[in-house]
């Protein structure tokens, strides 16, 4: 079965035994049906992003990006640009280092530092979150390097127009691992290497036949503004957890239910809104994300790499 099935089926499977985090099947289709039409999504945030120049750069600059793309367990502990959240912080920071020096290539991604790192994002070199920055940028730095000739298109050639095959590449490299656990069963998930895939898509550096075969992206902010729309419930006790700004440990049933119920929630709308895949589900989730209504209370956080 291809990883993207294993994800749905897996996230189903939990779902199917959730305890914490229940799926409210009986919301599901008036919340699909309110859904806005793809066609007032949102491209990509052109400011934050490498949208223009070189394909090379364009994929240099998400590859790079989403190789880093996760930390919001540690987003309240690092210095925000004004008016910023934790993930445009790292990303208007990735940015600026491109304007002013171009892409780091492979080779120097293999040896980049925290210190280096925290420069660049404007942190402090010491916060624990730079060294996993610098350690998943040297993962990606040798496997670029290694495994395509340091060339960051690369990986999307070699997945011949096929984003499920980027994804299943990807998904090998320890800098997009994230597979969790729960009953005993291994749950794939693989946030960073399925947004990477759209984000590459989405620049314009790829070009995928079959984009609407990946699921939603898991990170902490989708359940968050499901569980505000009255589409995942949260047991009691876990929102008195969230709304004290406790973290939730990574993969612990808690933290497994909510992401695993995000992607099967983005399933069934996606069944009852044919012109909406799970990624365009995402991004229009995500994108609601950042509304003051979801901002002014306090969202799941656990700190890992997987997001
Ligand atoms: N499900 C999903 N999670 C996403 C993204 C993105 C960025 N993608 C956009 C970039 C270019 C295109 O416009 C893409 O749409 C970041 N995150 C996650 O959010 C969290 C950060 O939250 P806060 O605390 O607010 O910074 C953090 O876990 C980060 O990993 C997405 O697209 N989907």
């Amino acid at each position: 079965m291809a990883i993207v099935d294993d994800i749905r089926s897996a996230a189903a499977w939990v779902a199917g035994r959730a305890r914490h985090v229940v799926v409210e099947e009986d919301a599901i289709a008036a919340y699909a049906a309110a859904l806005p039409p793809r066609a007032e999504l949102p491209g990509l945030d052109a400011e934050a992003h490498v949208v223009d120049g070189p394909a090379e750069t364009r994929a240099a600059f998400f590859l790079t990006l989403d190789a880093i793309n996760f930390g919001s367990g540690w987003f309240p502990t690092i210095r925000k640009r004004d008016g910023r959240s934790g993930y445009f912080t790292v990303a208007l920071g990735v940015r600026d280092r491109f304007r002013a020096h171009g892409a780091w290539s492979a080779r120097e991604l293999r040896t980049i530092d925290a210190a280096t790192v925290a420069a660049v994002l404007g942190q402090d070199p010491a916060h624990e979150l730079m060294a996993l920055f610098a350690r998943s940028l040297n993962d990606l730095g040798a496997h670029v390097a290694d495994d395509h000739g340091g060339r960051f298109l690369g990986p999307v050639q070699a997945a011949g127009g096929s984003a499920v095959a980027l994804v299943e590449e990807l998904a090998r490299w320890d800098c997009f691992a994230d597979v969790s656990r729960y009953d005993g069963r291994e749950i794939p998930l693989f946030k960073r290497a399925q947004v990477a895939a759209s984000d590459l898509a989405l620049a314009g550096a790829a070009t995928f036949g079959d984009a609407g075969r990946l699921t939603l992206f898991a990170d902490n902010l989708i359940p968050h503004v499901l569980r505000l729309d009255g589409v995942l419930r949260f047991e009691p006790a876990l929102v008195a957890r969230i709304e004290r700004g406790e973290l939730i440990a990574h993969d612990s049933p808690e933290e497994v239910e909510m992401r695993a119920g995000a992607i099967q929630v983005a399933e069934l709308i996606a069944a009852a809104r044919p012109d909406l895949t799970p990624q365009l589900v995402d991004q229009t989730l995500w994108t609601r994300g950042g509304g003051a209504r979801y901002k002014a209370v306090p969202r799941p956080r656990a700190r890992s790499t997987a997001y």
